[in-house]
This record gives structure tokens, C-alpha cells and sequence, in this order.
């Protein structure tokens, strides 16, 4: 059974609920979803799990500054973290996710984890998005 990590930073709430939407992704596709956020989100938390699905807001055009965070605490502890460790985002966005897309590629390659696919860009308006995030939970769960 695979075991996802799933981390969220939300203000308003659309990323909790896509995160959540990944998670029921996750059970269907018979793995098992662990849903946090990113302010209590672990070194140790990543190591106990199969693959990590993070799901941010992108505020001023760039990284959600908890989301940032975590990984700065993450950093000297990178080394409890499997190398290659399956990694998916989605990014909920306003406008354009460009910013947010770019750090994460960045923050994936510094850790060394394998991109799981292409990011999610989730627009706000966007009415699919919850489907989009259970889909990406599926893909991740099954290991594509
Ligand atoms: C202070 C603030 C600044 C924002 N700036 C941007 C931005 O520069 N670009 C963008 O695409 N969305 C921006 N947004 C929209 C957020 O990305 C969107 O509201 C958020 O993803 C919703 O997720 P949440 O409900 O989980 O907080 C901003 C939102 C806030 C609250």
C-alpha cells in the first residue's frame, strides 16, 4: 500500500479542500493519504511516507511563505528523506502559478526528489480543480 504525505498551506481554505480532494485520490486508488500542514510538516513526516503531494497558494507571485518555511526546516534534516522521493504540487493560483512553479522545481532538484508530473496548476476560477487534485492523488497513489 502506498503511503502519501499530503501538506497544505491555505488561507482561505481552496487548498485544504484540494488537498483533501487529493487525499480521497489517494484511498481510491488503495493507498493510504496523510493530510498536514506545512508549518507541521517533518523531515521525519516525509521519511515515513512513499511519495509527497504538496499543495500551496501562491500569494505576491511567488512561494507561500510558510510553504518556504518548511522547507528551510527541512534542510538540515534532508538527509532522513529518501533520495528520489516522488514529489507532486498543485499550485492554487490567482493569475499565473509561474512563481511558485519555478521555486518548486528549484526546491526539487536541491533536495534531490523526482518529480511526480507535472506540477497542478489550479486557477481559482477554475471548476474542475477538485477533480484535477483527486486525479493527481490517484496518479500519485499508483505511482505515476
Ligand atoms: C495576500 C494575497 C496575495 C495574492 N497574490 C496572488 C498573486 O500574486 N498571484 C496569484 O496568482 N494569486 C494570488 N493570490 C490568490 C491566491 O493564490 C488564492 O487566493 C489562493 O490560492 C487561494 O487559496 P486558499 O483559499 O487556500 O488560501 C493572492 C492571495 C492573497 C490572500
Amino acid at each position: 500500500m502506498s503511503k502519501v504525505l499530503i501538506s497544505y498551506q491555505s488561507f482561505t481554505g481552496n487548498c485544504k479542500a484540494l488537498a483533501e480532494a487529493a487525499a480521497r485520490g489517494v484511498a481510491e486508488a488503495g493507498g493510504r493519504a496523510d493530510v498536514k500542514n506545512v508549518a507541521e510538516t517533518t523531515a521525519p513526516d516525509l521519511a515515513g511516507h512513499d511519495a509527497f503531494i504538496l499543495v500551496t497558494t501562491q500569494p505576491f507571485q511567488s512561494l507561500a511563505g510558510e510553504t518556504k518555511t518548511m522547507f528551510e526546516r527541512l534542510w538540515p534534516e534532508r538527509a532522513k528523506i529518501q533520495p528520489g522521493l516522488p514529489f507532486a504540487a498543485v499550485i492554487c493560483h490567482g493569475t499565473d502559478a509561474a512563481g511558485s512553479a519555478a521555486a518548486l522545481d528549484m526546491f526539487a532538484k536541491y533536495f534531490g526528489w523526482k518529480k511526480a508530473g507535472d506540477w497542478l496548476l489550479a486557477s481559482m476560477t477554475s471548476s474542475d480543480k477538485q477533480e484535477r487534485a483527486r486525479q493527481l492523488g490517484i496518479a500519485v497513489a499508483q505511482g505515476g
